[in-house]
This record gives C-alpha cells, sequence and structure tokens, in this order.
C-alpha cells in the first residue's frame, strides 16, 4: 500500500525560536503506524508521546507539512481549548484548498461571532430535537442490516453499513436527497485523505453544491436545515452568501464520515473482543456508557489552533501564528487522566473524554452523533450473531487529522 501523504508531504523549516530539544520525530501523518496500514492500531502508537514533556515540536504535523506544537497532556489541552483569546480558531483550512480566505462556521470562528452562531444552530442538535429523531434512526439503521442478514453471512462493515446508515440519517437531517449519496462521500474522502490535487477538486464540487442547494432553498423554501440556515437572521440581518457556504460546508463535511469511522472502530474491537460483544448483545442498557468508553479510546479528531500572542507556556516559547495541536487521541490516553488509559473497560465512570472537543467548540453534532452510534451498535447485535473478522482480511486502519477505518470485513458464519 503506497501512503500518498507520505510522498506529497514536504516539511517546512522548524522556526529559530523552537528549542532544538523541544523538536521530537512524531508526526500524526508520518509516523510509524499513521499510513494506511492493515491492521494498524494508530492509537497505540501515539502512546509514545505520554512518557515524554507536555509539550513538544512536531516539524511535520498537518496535511502540508506544517510544524506544529503538540500538547500532549489533557489538562494543558483543555486550558488552550478554553482560552480562545490566545488560541484562535481562524486557519481557512477548508477554503485554503480553494486558495481562498473564508472560514467555515462557527468552527473557524473566535468569540465574539462564534457565539452569536451557536446561538443559532444549538437548537437544531438539542436532545430534545434529536430524540424526536429516533424512531427514523432505528428504522434506517433495522432496515440496512435486515438487508444485509438475509443474503449473506459476512459483509464490510464500513461498505454495507455504516457509511449508508451514517451518511443517510444526516442527508436526510440536512434536507439533501439520498440520490447524491455516492459523490458526496467520495467528495468528503477526496477531501480527508486524498492527494492536494483531489482535495481542491472536492473542495470545489462541495462549494458548488452548497451554493446550488441554498440557491434552490431560497426560491423554493423546504422544512430542512438548509432552508433553516437561509431564512436565518443574526443581530437584525440575513447570513450572507458566503456564511451560508461557510456553514453548509462544514456539516457536510463535519458529519459525514466522523460517525461511520466510529462505528467502524467500535465493531472491529467488538469482532476482537467476544466476551465484550456478547455482554452488549444480552445487556444492550450498557451500551450507552460502552459507547462513551469506546468514544474515548478510538478518538479520531485532531484539533489545532493558532496563537494570537508571544507567550510560554509550561515554559515553552510559543509566538504568534504558531500552530497548536490539540489531539484528542492523545488526550484521551493520558495516564494522569485516565487509569490504565489502554485497557478498554466498557463500564468506566467519571469518563470526561473529549472526543467532542472541549470548551466552547465542543461538538455541535454531539447528541446525534452518540445517539446514531448507540442505535447502530444496538440493531447490530441484535440482528446479527456473533461475529469475528473475516480470515485472510484486514482493517486497515490510518493516521492524520482526523484518524479513520477504510474497511472491515466480518462473518458470522
Ligand atoms: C463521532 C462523531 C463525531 C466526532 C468524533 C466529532 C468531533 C468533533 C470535535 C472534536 C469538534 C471540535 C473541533 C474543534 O474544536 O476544533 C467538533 C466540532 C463540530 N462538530 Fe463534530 N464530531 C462528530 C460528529 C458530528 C456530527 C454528526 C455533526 C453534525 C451534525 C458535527 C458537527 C460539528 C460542528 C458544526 C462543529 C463545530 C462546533 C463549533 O465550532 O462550535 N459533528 N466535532
Amino acid at each position: 500500500m503506497i501512503d500518498r501523504r507520505r510522498k506529497r508531504v514536504k516539511t517546512n523549516p522548524i522556526p529559530d525560536h523552537v528549542p532544538p530539544g523541544l523538536v521530537r520525530d512524531f508526526s500524526l501523518f508520518t509516523s510509524p503506524g499513521m499510513a494506511p496500514t492493515p491492521n494498524g492500531d494508530p492509537h497505540a502508537a501515539v502512546a509514545c508521546v505520554h512518557d515524554g514533556p507536555p509539550i513538544f515540536y512536531s516539524p511535520c504535523n498537518t496535511r502540508d507539512g506544517r510544524g506544529t506544537w503538540v500538547v500532549t497532556r489533557a489538562k494543558d489541552q483543555r486550558r488552550v481549548l478554553q482560552d480562545t483569546e490566545t488560541f484562535s480558531s481562524h486557519r481557512s483550512i477548508f477554503a485554503s484548498a480553494l486558495g481562498e480566505h473564508w472560514p467555515v462556521i462557527p468552527l473557524e470562528l473566535d468569540p465574539p461571532a462564534h457565539g452569536v452562531f451557536r446561538a443559532l444552530l444549538d437548537p437544531l442538535f438539542s436532545s430534545r430535537r434529536v430524540m424526536a429523531l429516533e424512531p427514523a434512526i432505528r428504522v434506517k439503521a433495522g432496515a440496512l442490516i435486515d438487508g444485509i442478514a438475509r443474503e449473506r453471512t459476512s459483509c464490510d462493515v464500513m461498505k454495507d453499513f455504516a457509511l449508508p446508515f451514517t451518511v443517510s440519517v444526516f442527508l436526510s437531517f440536512l434536507g439533501l436527497s439520498q440520490r447524491r449519496f455516492e459523490v458526496l462521500a467520495g467528495w468528503v474522502s477526496d477531501l480527508l485523505h486524498g492527494t492536494a490535487d483531489e482535495r481542491t477538486a472536492a473542495a470545489r464540487s462541495i462549494v458548488a453544491f452548497i451554493d446550488e442547494v441554498a440557491a434552490k432553498r431560497r426560491k423554493a423554501p423546504a422544512v430542512d436545515f438548509m432552508t433553516f440556515v437561509v431564512e436565518a437572521e443574526i443581530e437584525g440581518r440575513f447570513l450572507t452568501e458566503e456564511e451560508v457556504r461557510g456553514i453548509g460546508v462544514l456539516f457536510l463535511v463535519g458529519g459525514l464520515d466522523t460517525v461511520a469511522t466510529a462505528i467502524g472502530f467500535d465493531m472491529a474491537y467488538l469482532a476482537r473482543n467476544p466476551t465484550d460483544q456478547e455482554l452488549l448483545r444480552n445487556e444492550p442498557d450498557r451500551l450507552a456508557l460502552a459507547a462513551e468508553e469506546l468514544l474515548r479510546a478510538f478518538s479520531t479528531v485532531q484539533m489545532i489552533r493558532v496563537a494570537t500572542k508571544d507567550i510560554e507556556f509550561e515554559g515553552v516559547p510559543i509566538r504568534e501564528g504558531d500552530y497548536v495541536s490539540c489531539a484528542t487521541m492523545i488526550a484521551n490516553r493520558d495516564p494522569s487522566e485516565f487509569n490504565c488509559p489502554h485497557t478498554i473497560d466498557l463500564a468506566r465512570r467519571g469518563n470526561h473524554h473529549t472526543a467532542f472537543g472541549y470548551g466552547p467548540h465542543l461538538c455541535l453534532g454531539a447528541h446525534l452523533a452518540r445517539r446514531e452510534i448507540v442505535i447502530g451498535l444496538r440493531e447490530w447485535l441484535a440482528r446479527i450473531p456473533a461475529f469475528r473478522i473475516k480470515e485472510g482480511t484486514a482493517p486497515i486502519t490510518h493516521g492524520g487529522h482526523v484518524f479513520g477505518i477504510k474497511n472491515l470485513i466480518l462473518t458470522w458464519a
């Protein structure tokens, strides 16, 4: 398997203010275990950082080879994520693929503008609204699994269940047509994991698509998310086209494969641990707590902030413009925060993980994601007997800004 990212990453020079003793050869993109790896375990591969200092400099820790400071302790990450004055979220990461500079909203806004958009969008994702969606989510999961169970005793969980399930829930939530499922999933995959050219092409297609849906909803309103956005008002005015685009793009990209990936890592764990699998099948009431432990142990997102001024952090000189990485996969296996962090304890209590982030940018879709994961696992375990990874196949995992699992071939013959 060729890792395309390895080939194209060019490392930027290490800035003069970084003490050489604080530079470590670690990267979520290029360290061992981060390239697509059969039977890989990128979460175990990050554990090495906990033996080192609370913060160090990684010379190549973004997709385009930029250096970042890496904060290795959960408590220090929380300080960074809470302090939005010193650590900004504004990076234009999506727009930069197009050579442009507009924020995805609310992710790349700082307070106070961030709070204005959260106040607008939060009610759409409240636990009450998500509860109202549950029956439909259950029906979608059940129908997909029934289809698989009727015809087969083996399938690729990612392709046949996790992706179609989560993408279909998500598209109906946004009010987007199910017909575009494969095209949309392809764009998001290219954007997150493709080459520079694929990323640019995908970004262009996603922007054109969101602009098209927004224009349609302006002309012919429906009862859906995009209509809500084009009709929304903040501070006595309608949203600009760029704001509508910034929101649409984020929801499409942020919600499309994150939940499927979580289900994939969870199912891979259960396939390899039949006792836990049996326990959850027999006692599904344990699933909500178990899902939290699996979210902790298999966290997928690296958050990055940009320093807005020169500061000392844990004795280290961070300069204005430096990138600071708060990787959830590092914080959530921090031994000073979690007892035996590499042991999966499905009944773990006091599990204050940051899989959905921390501070003002805490994931807006967290309620929805949690319910999809629990319902997906519950319906699967209720319909599919003891399953394992099919002999001769190997799930391929990878690192990066968003960790992932590409395939998971299970059998229950
Ligand atoms: C298991 C699935 C998911 C995980 C692990 C996840 C993780 C995260 C994380 C870590 C952040 C914080 C990013 C930062 O501070 O830089 C975040 C923010 C966000 N997520 Fe999720 N997410 C998931 C599912 C979803 C879904 C389903 C949606 C959409 C419905 C969604 C929408 C958002 C939005 C809009 C933000 C930005 C919030 C803000 O900036 O205020 N996420 N997510």
